[in-house]
């Protein structure tokens, strides 16, 4: 990995992530741990690596990372999905700010999580055990997922009390689904089929399309009635079909269809959750989810706040080479009033690029940003190890850009924030910025554009630029669909507005 490279990532990675400023250092690894030692090789550099693509190297990482750093004894069976330390720690830590921030009011009691399909390696529950002292309710529905977790559990008895796995009764009946702030009742021992009722229209996505969940339950009937939760999380199985995860060839981290698909995909399973959340309201302080897809991101922003949240908060998790999102949101009733998106400016800008034909790669999409600014005299430096551009634009460049852009312009924010009008000769300031792409699954790719580090922009010229961007690489990698030429609906703009502020974690109260 290139010093570049390893930057960008450090930049990524929480700050209080114990690998922020220490990465794993396999050779230090290798030297005291001889079952790991034969997994490392060097590069013509001397660099110690491993084959990110050998599940058995991956795990044995994983394995010591987990002794080594966490005193944790741990293992997962052959071909489980296997979690990458550092970035699951990423996962903890920002819950962590979640729960010490005063968007709602704090509490300072033990904290207790609920881990959604903890899955056989029981990641989550073991980290924050290990790392905050907290305690967790873990649960699967798979029997070697519970089988696993309860191992990894039990192996570990310095944490061991603080952590329930339990089972998904697929047979559960609710027989009061009125059971806001743990007040109902749930009948546990019925073995007749579950509510069909809980089925109910919640996840329409975008386009009409259905995407509803059928399957077990996920937190009704599965919390116990009065019992309450500082937050939930979860690593949903982000796909529809096995074939749609086509497991990314530049990893091996395992995954069952169990743990990686589920009918309707994420959006499904994460609807069912916000469902199940509103029924559930404050018996959990916080709800937090992964997601894969920024597509589903913005279609579950507008579910919460059609259900009426009081706040929601997302971030961006950048893992190696693929980006996923968290999402957050809360029934507590806030302490802060709202906060403007207008006090944050957009400095992180990202789209999707999905479906994209097999033959075009990240590194397709590079030359085409570079050429596109290019165009217009910017000048541009790309790495295509770390694949982004730098690009250093002037006024005239930008003005280039968005002469024929007179729908972008009047979607953007510079309309409202300057007071109706953008004079682009007004500064002679240049426009730094990163474009970087990432192989999110095979055919899916994510764009980001992010101002340089200290740079700020006139409001809504990067976001305009960006847009143009994206009509840019839509018409090109997409030539025959027409119809996917449609950016931002303005009827959606306040959506538009949360998914490309979330990166900064700007904090939005519907
Ligand atoms: C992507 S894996 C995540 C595993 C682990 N948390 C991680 O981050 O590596 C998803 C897990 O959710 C479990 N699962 C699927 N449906 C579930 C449900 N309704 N309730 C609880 N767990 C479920 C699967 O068995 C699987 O272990």
């Amino acid at each position: 990995m290139g010093k570049k490279r390893r930057r960008e990532e450090k930049r990524s990675i929480h700050p209080r992530n114990k690998y922020s400023d220490n990465p794993p250092d396999f050779a230090l690894l290798a030297s005291l741990y001889p079952s790991f030692q034969s997994y490392v090789f060097y590069s013509p550099q001397g660099k110690p690596r491993i084959d990110w693509k050998d599940f058995n190297a991956t795990r044995e990482l994983t394995r010591v990372l987990l002794l080594h750093d966490h005193s944790l004894t741990w293992w997962i069976p052959d071909g489980q999905l296997c979690p990458t330390v550092p970035n699951r720690s990423n996962y903890i830590h920002w819950i962590e700010d979640l729960l010490s921030s005063d968007t709602i009011p704090r509490e300072d009691n033990v904290v207790k999580g609920f881990d959604i399909g903890t899955g056989a390696n029981c990641i989550y529950p073991l980290l924050g055990a290990s790392l905050l002292g907290w305690s967790f309710v873990g649960t699967d529905v798979t029997d070697v997922a519970l089988e696993w977790a309860e191992r990894n559990v039990k192996n570990n008895p310095q944490i061991s009390e603080l952590i329930e796995i339990r089972k998904v009764d697929f047979e559960v009946k609710l027989i009061d689904q009125n059971i806001n702030n743990g007040e109902g009742c749930l009948d546990m021992s019925s073995n007749t089929e579950l509510s069909t009722s809980l089925s109910v229209e919640l996840c329409s996505g975008e386009n009409g399309e259905n995407k509803n969940y059928h399957g077990p339950p996920i937190l009704l009937g599965v919390v116990k009635a009065g019992e309450k939760f500082d937050f939930c999380m979860c690593n949903p199985p982000f796909f529809e079909t096995m074939e749609e995860s086509g497991l990314n060839p530049n990893t091996s981290c395992g995954g069952t269809p169990a743990e990686m698909v589920c009918p309707g995909g994420e959006q499904a399973f994460i609807s069912r959750i916000i469902q199940d959340s509103v029924q559930l309201k404050q018996s959990f302080r916080w709800y937090t989810s992964m997601v894969g897809k920024k597509s589903s991101l913005k279609s579950l922003i507008a579910k919460l706040r059609e259900v009426g949240v009081t706040v929601v908060k997302t971030t961006e998790f950048v893992q190696g080479q693929t980006c996923r999102w968290g999402i957050a949101w809360s029934f507590v009733p806030p302490t802060k009033k709202i906060i403007s998106s207008h006090v944050a400016s957009k400095n992180v800008l990202t789209f999707m690029l999905e479906g994209i034909q097999r033959q075009f790669s990240a590194f397709h999409v590079l030359q085409s940003v570079e050429s596109f600014f290019q165009a217009s005299g910017a000048s541009c430096k790309s790495n295509a190890a770390s694949f982004h551009v730098d690009i250093c634009a002037a006024m005239s460049h930008c003005k280039e850009i968005l002469k024929n852009n007179s729908s972008t312009l009047k979607e953007t924010e510079w309309d409202d924030e300057s007071s109706g009008s953008l004079c682009l000769s007004s500064t002679s300031d240049d426009l730094h910025f990163r474009i970087t792409v990432f192989e999110q699954i095979p055919g899916t790719l994510l764009v980001r554009g992010s101002l340089k580090p200290g740079e700020s922009s006139l409001p809504g010229l990067l976001s305009s630029i960006f847009q143009q961007l994206e009509d840019a690489l839509r018409k090109e990698f997409f030539p025959e669909k027409p119809d996917s030429l449609v950016m931002v609906d303005p009827t959606d703009a306040l959506a538009f507005r949360l998914i490309t502020n979330f990166a900064i974690g700007i904090l939005v109260i519907f």
